[in-house]
């Protein structure tokens, strides 16, 4: 399915105008159900997006902020994306948001991933907004390239729910939501900045396979065209 590309001259510019645009959906989302959900990345690349958000005027009380994966480490590890989004997002007029870690202090990742997939539920589907972000390797969430969990994670058949991924290029064991439970977001968005980025998509955009790349599968298969967000 072909994808929407929104370009801009530089990070501050994207980070606004992202902002502006989940903040309307969230919005939406509110008026509609008085409630809204998003799923966000970790990495370095949306801090800024994450800062412009967390003064968006809306009512953060009726929001669910969670992750889209997450490194099977405790909320002050200096590498949790869970420590990312307290520092960044649930700041400000988002402070009031709830927010839904997947790592939990459990024996294995295993366990963490079925106790943050009952807890998940609470929240219903599909997601009003899933930002996602792509490693220059072609990753996406936590779906590797050569990854223990990468077919179970991208096959549509895989529950809505969380999983366990390990992999050369991941670190830590990581936490990730499958693909059934990223691809029919109301507002499905791609952040990446950078030139290599840029490279390492237009590569995703071309033939190969999923397993290679694995944010080809969120390009191909996602239920709605993905909005790319790029700045250099
Ligand atoms: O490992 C991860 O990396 C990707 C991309 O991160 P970046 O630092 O290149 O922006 C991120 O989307 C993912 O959530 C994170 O766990």
């Amino acid at each position: 399915m072909a994808a929407i590309l929104h370009d801009f001259t530089n990070a501050a510019e994207l980070a606004n105008d992202l902002a502006d645009k989940v903040t309307e959906r969230l919005s939406a989302a509110i008026k509609a159900r008085a409630a809204a959900s998003i799923a966000v990345s970790g990495g370095s690349t949306p801090k800024a997006f994450f800062q412009a958000l967390s003064v968006r005027d809306l009512d953060w009380s009726k929001v669910t902020v969670t992750l889209v994966d997450e490194r099977f480490v405790p909320a002050d590890n200096e590498r949790s994306n869970h420590l990312l989004v307290a520092n960044n997002l649930l700041q400000n007029k988002a402070k009031a948001a709830r927010f839904l870690p997947l790592y939990r202090k459990s024996a294995s990742a295993e366990d963490a991933a079925k106790l943050a997939t009952a807890e998940m539920k609470a929240i219903g589907n599909p997601f009003d907004v899933v930002i996602l972000g792509m490693g220059g390797d072609g990753h996406t969430a936590s779906f590797f390239p050569g990854g223990s969990n990468l077919a179970a994670a991208l096959d549509p058949a895989t529950p809505r729910g969380i999983i366990t991924m390990e992999a050369e290029g991941a670190g830590e064991p990581r936490l990730t939501f499958t693909f059934s439970s990223l691809h029919d977001a109301g507002l499905l968005v791609l952040h990446i900045e950078g030139a290599g980025k840029k490279d390492a998509l237009a590569k995703a955009q071309g033939t190969g396979e999923e397993a290679e790349m694995p944010v080809r599968a969120v390009l191909r298969r996602a239920a709605s065209p993905v909005e790319i967000y790029w700045a250099p």
